[in-house]
């Protein structure tokens, strides 16, 4: 079969510094995949080349078998891209927001009203609809995006830290979301997470990234019993890598805080 997703010793640098060092990546149709790390580990550059954003220096990029430096609309169209800073409007409600990827991803008149209730609808945001998105919750604006994602029907949902700046109550309702679509859908879904406990609960198999490269992929369950038996995945990483997630994650630069500040404040 197919893979969802196959990355080939994929490298991207940024001037001198190597950001993605010869990753390779395989996932199967219908997986939970989560791509996890620290701030700077080089997650948001992966995806960025596999939805065709940044044009790999070394290695391919396949989607259901589609190569995405010879075919990038392509694999576009294949895939529903929820990046990290927020994509919703505030000045628009609910629906109209989803309209408009309905507009931009052509979908025909004739089916746009019924495919934007519907994707507002798996989202749980039927009522909220007409109002303003500068109303909702952080929870509610991810779950919006999420329905927006949804519009072009993707095989494939990309996701970039989907529950940053969430509280973890409004986390789970997001994550119960994106597991509910999965499995009515058969969608793979591909996610980036420093949340090594969400990763934990809800990925079938997990990569850990660090400094550019890919240091272990496995499922947590297998990950954590390499290590023993009251092991965590914090443990697996600190195992990995030689270092602390929390650590790592202190080093993240002015760039990081930035955007983290940016994107909590957005998310109220
Ligand atoms: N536009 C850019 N110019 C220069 N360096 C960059 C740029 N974007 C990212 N980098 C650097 O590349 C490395 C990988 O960044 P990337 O955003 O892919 O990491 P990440 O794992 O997604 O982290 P985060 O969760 O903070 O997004 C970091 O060292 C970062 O500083």
């Amino acid at each position: 079969m197919t893979n969802a997703v196959d990355c080939v010793d994929l490298s991207y640098q940024f001037a001198t510094h190597l950001a993605v060092d010869h990753v390779n990546l395989a996932i199967a149709p219908g997986e939970m995949y989560g791509l996890l790390g620290p701030n700077g580990a080089g997650k948001t550059t992966t995806i960025r080349m596999l939805t065709t954003l940044l044009k790999p220096f070394t290695g391919t990029v396949r989607v259901f078998g589609i190569d995405a430096t010879a075919h990038p609309m392509r694999v576009r169209r294949a895939i529903g891209y929820v990046p990290q800073a927020l994509s919703a409007d505030a000045n628009l409600t609910g629906v109209e927001n989803v309209e408009l990827f309905a507009r931009l991803f052509d979908v025909p008149r004739r089916f746009r009203r019924q495919r934007v209730s519907e994707a507002l609808d798996a989202m749980g945001l039927t009522e909220a609809a007409g109002r303003l998105a500068g109303t909702y919750s952080g929870g509610m604006i991810r779950r919006l995006e999420l329905a927006q994602s949804l519009i072009s029907a993707p095989r494939l949902l990309v996701l970039d830290e989907p529950t940053v700046g969430l509280d973890p109550i409004a986390r789970g309702v997001v994550w119960e979301y994106i597991a509910r679509l999965r499995s009515e859908h058969q969608m793979t879904v591909l996610m980036t997470t420093h949340y090594m406990d969400e990763a934990d609960s809800y990925c079938d198999r997990i990569s850990l990234m660090h400094r550019g490269k890919i240091r272990v992929t496995g499922t947590p369950a297998t990950l954590r019993g390499g290590l023993g038996e009251d092991a965590t995945l914090d443990d697996v990483f600190r195992h990995y890598t030689g270092d602390t997630l929390d650590k790592t994650a202190e080093e993240g630069g002015i760039r990081d805080v930035r955007r983290a500040r940016r994107t909590a404040r957005r998310l109220g």
